[in-house]
């Protein structure tokens, strides 16, 4: 079911001066729909065409080249097409990415010699990415109650076990063809993170959400579904599975999809970026009142894994038994 809503646009402008502002913009829309536009961040559209065109050029190397430097769960990072199977599906999403990491993962970056340039302005992008995402966790920590750089640490790309990450998404051009209705470009799913930064190119749309969700472990959605459309230039965020819990469940880390354009709509590639804030694997998630016992951030994503592999196994033995 489609529904109409109005995302709140957060304007990040004269920071330092609105930060109070700001904080209250940004509970409001991370308390209620958990998805918002960021505007006026620092972040210009040519920078970002840029690295939109590196993403391309990176996607335009045949497979083989790619295929050098393949996903490492482990680590989080390297390049994969489809590939990514959602509990909420039980097929792959239609699209491949590329994850880029900080730290221990030197040989996952494709060699300069085949991708020229495209590990210094992925660098640098990532560098813009982490300053306003560092602005948003800032205004989300003093909103929450933390101090003001409670959250700066704790997502520190200095230090070995950050788990910050930039993804870079390439949906196929599907011209012409039809899908079965499980087959998405990304299956409906929460960001198991702290927050993440989206991007995509002017019109390439698709992406919808559907707020809504109680509590950080549930699978359970709703079926009002929204889409998204940022302008150009636009950021649209979103708050994810690991602050939810931080928070007590207050901030909400809603699902979210990318659906597959029907014939007869631009059906044409659509080109994504994501950047992934995710609590060092040190970190501790502590919550004030419903969540009160510690647990790491990389126990946390272990579990997040566990329960998406679980729910997977369980949608998998429910279709053979049909
Ligand atoms: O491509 C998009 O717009 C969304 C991608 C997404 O939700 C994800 O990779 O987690
Ligand atoms: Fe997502």
């Amino acid at each position: 079911m489609a529904q109409e809503r109005t995302f709140m646009k957060i304007d990040l402008s004269d920071y330092d001066n609105r930060k109070d502002e700001i904080t209250r913009d940004l509970m409001t829309a991370s308390t209620e729909q958990g998805f918002f536009y960021v505007v006026n961040h620092g972040i210009s559209v040519q920078q970002i065409r840029t690295m939109f065109q590196t993403s391309h050029d990176f996607f335009a190397l045949p497979d083989e080249i790619k295929a050098k430097t393949p996903m490492d769960k482990t680590r989080n990072a390297g390049w994969e097409k489809l590939a990514q199977i959602r509990p909420s599906t039980g097929v792959a999403d239609l699209k491949e990415s590329v994850q880029l990491g900080w730290q221990n993962v030197d040989d996952l970056w494709p060699t300069q010699e085949d991708a020229p340039g495209f590990k210094t302005q992925s660098l640098h992008f990532m560098e813009q990415c982490q300053d306003v995402s560092m602005k948003i966790l800032s205004c989300l920590a003093i909103g929450l109650g933390f101090e003001e750089d409670f959250f700066l640490s704790k997502h520190d790309v200095t230090q070995p076990d950050c788990q910050q990450t930039l993804r870079c998404l390439h949906y196929h051009d599907i011209t012409g063809k039809t899908f079965p209705p499980e087959y998405w470009r990304a299956g409906a799913h929460t960001d198991f993170d702290t927050l993440t930064l989206l991007f995509q190119k002017p019109g390439e749309n698709g992406l919808e959400v559907c707020p809504g969700r109680e509590a950080s472990t549930d699978f359970a959605v709703g079926d009002a579904w929204s889409p998204i459309n940022p302008g150009e230039g636009e950021i649209v965020c979103n708050i994810g599975d690991m602050i939810m819990r931080w928070s007590d469940d207050r901030l909400k880390s809603n699902f979210h999809r990318v659906r597959t354009p029907k014939v007869g709509e631009y059906q044409g590639p659509r080109y994504s970026l994501a950047y992934f804030n995710q609590a060092n694997k040190s970190a501790i998630i502590q919550g004030k009142s419903k969540y009160p016992e510690a647990i790491t951030a990389g126990q946390f994503l272990q579990d997040a894994m566990e329960r998406n592999y679980k729910a997977l196994q369980a949608l998998k033995a429910a279709a053979s038994a049909e």
